[in-house]
């Protein structure tokens, strides 16, 4: 079995982790897509809730056929968000997985400040996606949406539903829980 992970603040999901997922899945020879939500972020990112996050994960997991799945992970005793230690621990609960771990070319400028990156490296195959507007020396594959949650929060604060960058399962909970500055229910 072939996992390919999918870390990030989720906040909130939206199409372009979709399409990074999707893309990883048909051509990179993973039987599942794991998102991976942080619960704290190494870089310290303010976020919703954790919950609520996994949330708007499991909603996107819902658009797909059962291949994309979210992992609570990072939310264990003992995590704070280095990669390596997450990866490490996967790998000793499910020693018969082979992981890749998905980044998007934007985070290239901080892989320096990362933990052990090199043992990242040695655990998984490192998959390095074109984010658009963000070129970089051996990416896999065509540049992917240009899209990014803080042009989604922006939106939200100015009014905006962004329906079309956003799957609908996400906004709805989103809207439900009142997040980012959402009315309740609205
Ligand atoms: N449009 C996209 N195309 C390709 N990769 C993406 C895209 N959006 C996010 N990613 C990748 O998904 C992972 C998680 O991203 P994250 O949840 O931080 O989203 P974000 O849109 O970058 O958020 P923010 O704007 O809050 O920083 C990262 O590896 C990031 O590079
Ligand atoms: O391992 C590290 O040192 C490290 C430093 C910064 C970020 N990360 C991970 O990179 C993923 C994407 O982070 P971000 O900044 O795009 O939200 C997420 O899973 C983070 O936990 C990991």
């Amino acid at each position: 079995m072939q996992v390919a992970l999918l870390g990030g603040s989720f906040n909130p999901p939206h199409v372009g982790h979709l399409m990074a997922a999707s893309y990883v899945h048909a051509t990179q020879g993973v039987d599942e897509v794991w998102l991976m939500p942080s619960a704290q972020h190494p870089f310290g990112k303010q976020m919703e809730a954790f919950e609520h996050r996994v949330a708007m994960c499991d909603a996107m997991c819902r658009e797909t056929s059962g291949w994309l799945k979210t992992t609570r992970i990072e939310s264990e005793p003992g995590l704070t968000g280095r990669t390596v230690d997450t990866l490490a621990l996967l790998v000793e609960r499910h020693p018969s997985v082979r992981w890749s771990l998905i980044i998007g070319s934007d985070i290239l400028r901080d892989l320096p400040h990362w933990k052990d990156f090199h043992r990242i490296q040695e655990m998984s195959r490192v998959l390095v996606l074109y984010r658009a507007g963000y070129p970089a020396p051996d990416t896999v594959g065509p540049p992917l949406a240009e899209v990014s949650s803080t042009v989604i929060r922006e939106l939200l604060a100015r009014g905006t539903e962004p329906s079309d960058l956003v799957p609908s399962g996400v906004l709805a909970h989103a809207r439900a829980a009142g997040l980012y500055g959402l009315r309740r229910g609205k």
